[in-house]
Formats: C-alpha cells, structure tokens, sequence
C-alpha cells in the first residue's frame, strides 16, 4: 500500500484558475521522492495541497490507504501526514525546548507520540537535544531546519511534506539538510522532498517527479532523472 497518495488533484487560490491540474502520485513507503520543477510550476502548492492548506476542487489525497481529502491539516497530521512549511516553520521567540512541546500539543491520542518518540527524535538531531534553552531565533538557518523537522517528527508520521528545506541555506549546511532527510528516511518515514536544489534532492531521492505548469510531466527514478535534460523539460511548452 502507498504511505501517501494523491489521485488526480486539483486545487487553486480563492476563486482563480486550478494550480493544481490533476496530479496523481503514489509514494511507496520508506522513500524519498523529489518533486522538482520551474518556479511557478506549483511545488509548493501541490505540498500545500496535500497538507490541507489549500482547498482540494477535486480528486483524493489517502495515508496509508486512509482518505484525508476532508480533513482539517490538524486530523491529517493526527493521520500520520506531518508538513514542515517553507518559512516560519519554527516559533523564534520561544526556546528550542518550548517549540518541541508546543508540536505536541494539539496530538493526543496520536499513536507512538510521547517522551520514547521525543527521545528518538533527539538522538536524530543532537545538536538540537543539546541546546533546548536555545531561543529558536537564535539558530543558524541549518539549526533551524533541523528544528522544524524534529518538531514534525514528534508527531511520529507515516509521511512527512518538506517544502524547499535548503532554501537560503549555504551549499554545505545544503548536504548537511540533505544527510538529516536520509536519517529521517531511515527511521521508517516517507519523505515527499520539494526542492528548487535539483541536484541536493536528486542526490538523496529515490524517485523524482517533474511538474510543469500544475502537472507530472515525468516520473523517473533520481538516477534516471539526473541523466534526463531537466532545461528541456522544465521549459517544455505546456497545453
Ligand atoms: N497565495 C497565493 N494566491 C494566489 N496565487 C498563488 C498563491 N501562491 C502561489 N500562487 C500561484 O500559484 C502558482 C504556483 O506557485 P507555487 O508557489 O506553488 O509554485 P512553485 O513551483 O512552488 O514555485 P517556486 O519554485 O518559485 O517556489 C504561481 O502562479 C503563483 O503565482
């Protein structure tokens, strides 16, 4: 069964045109796929989408073989569908510690959420477990992504939606980002990867999707797709 899946989703802002143009994707459990495509192609959108931020027009979104479509982004995180947005993905006047209890909050009676799951994830990042006074304002750009995905991690999800985790950061805390998403990968989670770093997410995914003005214009595999002529692609003229 599919950790995640979409089937032909379509979804926009307010009263605009579809953004999302009928997507269908299934993820199998325990990968990372990347979702890679020209600014503007609807990467965020679509993660949006998944994550119940944005209202679904039609088509289905299931985790784990359960239907989230109608679900609040709270009840989907409930579900096992955790999201770690783009920016503002941490509370920076509140201490590392604070965020971590903050991400639990609104989750009992989430199955695998409590202190063994707390522990787990702090042994994931270390330099996160030792600096729990820290304001979280006062991290670096690494650090800070580090404890946004530990906060997520809490939730113990089934799936976990990154949005552009590299963005504003420096090549090598780049790699260092990268190296984390493996880990996460390793513990059992599924990692839907956005990324405009093409080469970063190419380099730790197992699958890549191409999308193009709202749509998957290919699906290949991370070294089929390191191979492919991504400029041709992602400029390809679109109906
Ligand atoms: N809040 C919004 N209201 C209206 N339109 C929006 C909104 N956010 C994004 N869009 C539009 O949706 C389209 C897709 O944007 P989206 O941010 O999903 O693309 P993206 O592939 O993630 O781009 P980038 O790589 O630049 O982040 C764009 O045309 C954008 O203008």
């Amino acid at each position: 069964m599919a950790a995640l899946s979409a089937t032909d989703l379509r979804a926009g802002y307010g009263r605009g045109d579809d953004i999302v143009r009928g997507i269908s994707l299934d993820q199998a459990p325990e990968t990372i796929l990347a979702v890679i495509g020209p600014n503007g192609s609807g990467k965020s959108s679509l993660v949006k989408t998944l994550a119940g931020l944005l209202d679904i027009r039609a088509g289905r979104v299931a985790v784990t073989g359960r239907d989230v479509t109608r679900e609040t982004p709270a009840k989907r995180v409930a579900a096992g569908l955790a999201y770690v947005p783009q920016e503002a993905n941490v509370f920076p006047n509140l201490t590392i510690g604070e965020n971590l209890k903050l991400a639990t909050e609104f989750l009992r009676g989430r199955a695998g959420v409590g202190p063994e799951q707390r522990e787990r994830v702090l042994g994931l990042f270390p330099e996160i477990g030792a600096r729990l006074k820290t304001r979280a304002g006062d991290l670096s750009g690494g650090q800070r992504q580090m404890l946004a995905f530990a906060s997520a991690l809490l939730a113990n999800p089934e799936a976990l939606l990154l949005d552009e985790p590299s963005a504003g950061l420096s090549p090598k805390i780049v790699g260092q980002t990268m190296e984390a998403i493996v880990r996460v990968r390793e513990t059992g989670v599924t990692v839907l990867l956005v990324e405009q770093n093409v080469a970063a997410a190419l380099d730790v995914a197992d699958e890549a999707v191409v999308l193009v003005a709202g749509q998957v214009s290919l699906r290949a595999s991370a070294s089929d797709m390191k191979a492919a002529d991504l400029g041709a692609l992602f400029f390809a003229k679109v109906a």
